[in-house]
């Protein structure tokens, strides 16, 4: 089924795919709103996200030994294969990056033990994260997310374990919504954006998907950018057509270095675009802005 379903729309391997985080100035903040969400371990269906849309599943492969390209795993639908023996993203050949798809409770290898190793964001942080959530803390109850502060930026996140490359850190757990949605809580939070949009180009077309861990989120919220990032955001379908965002890691992360991607670039210019704290030698001086809040 999913192979009608990727043929159908269209989809072929010259795919690639960008984000960029919604940015815009407005002169005031909303505290209360700011200290407003709740903890959720993935993505969930958000406003505008129909239940047919968040339906949209893979068939789910028949492999009744481990899920790999060389043993024809299906879900592998570029005949390469997504994760390592040890669960580490493997490095794809060209620009391009692969479509990953993970198998899924539809597949035959959902009953494996250990389960496949094509299974991992699904299976969530592994990792001891901290988070700085200032005097949040006490008022939100955030699981294994303990204090650190920077000094610049607001709430960031690092870690306490070493990562090796290639590891995955978390997810970007968020409402998957609508782009009316994405318009209205542009008004109702001004400054207080938290929209990643995924970009993905399939030949001609262009499929976008708006994530939004505002109200509904989990620590992946609080990686900050950097112009020279320790991590990687990749495009993950856990099973359906939907993506979600897994956070990898681009390079061997040491205890207490905070964790930060690169939240896109931008050709707009302009007074109001936010200064880049990032402190790298690389760094472009201003965080990426849209010029819509749907771009
Ligand atoms: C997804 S949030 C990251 C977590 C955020 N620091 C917080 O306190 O919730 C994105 C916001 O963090 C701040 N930020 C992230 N990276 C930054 C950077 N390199 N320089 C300055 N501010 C940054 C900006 O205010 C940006 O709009």
């Amino acid at each position: 089924m999913f192979c009608r379903q990727l043929n159908h729309r269209g989809f072929d391997s010259a795919r690639a795919f960008s984000f960029i985080f919604l940015r815009f100035q407005f002169p005031f903040l909303d505290s209360e709103f700011q200290m407003t969400y709740t903890h959720i371990p993935t993505t969930i269906p958000g406003p505008g996200i129909t239940e047919d849309e968040w339906n949209d599943e893979f068939k789910g492969c028949d492999c009744l030994v481990e899920c790999t390209a060389e043993s024809g795993c299906t879900c592998l639908t570029t005949g390469i294969d997504n994760y390592s023996e040890d669960r580490r993203l493997l490095p794809t050949s060209s620009e391009t990056p692969q479509l990953l798809i993970e198998c899924s409770t539809n597949c035959a290898c959902c009953l494996m033990e250990p389960s496949c190793r094509n299974r991992v964001v699904q299976n969530g942080i592994m990792k001891e994260l901290e988070v700085n959530i200032k005097s949040y803390e006490k008022k939100f109850q955030l699981e294994i997310l303990k204090v650190f502060s920077t000094s610049d930026k607001g709430d960031g996140a690092r870690t306490l374990q070493p990562i090796q490359p290639g590891e995955f850190v978390c997810e970007y757990a968020s409402e998957c919504i609508g782009e009316e949605e994405v318009q209205k809580r542009h008004m109702e939070f001004r400054d207080d954006n938290y929209t990643l949009t995924l970009k993905e180009h399939f030949g001609q077309k262009t499929i976008k998907t708006f994530l939004d861990p505002r109200l509904r989120g989990n620590i992946g919220r609080f990686l900050n950018h950097s112009c020279q990032p320790n991590c990687d955001v990749v495009v993950v379908r856990l099973g359906r057509m939907c993506p979600t965002a897994g956070i990898f890691a681009k390079r061997e992360i040491q205890p207490g270095e905070e964790l930060c991607y690169d939240y896109g670039r931008s050709e707009l210019e302009g007074n109001d675009r936010k200064p880049c704290r990032c402190g790298t030698t690389s760094c472009r001086g201003f965080l990426p802005m849209s010029a819509t809040p749907n771009e």
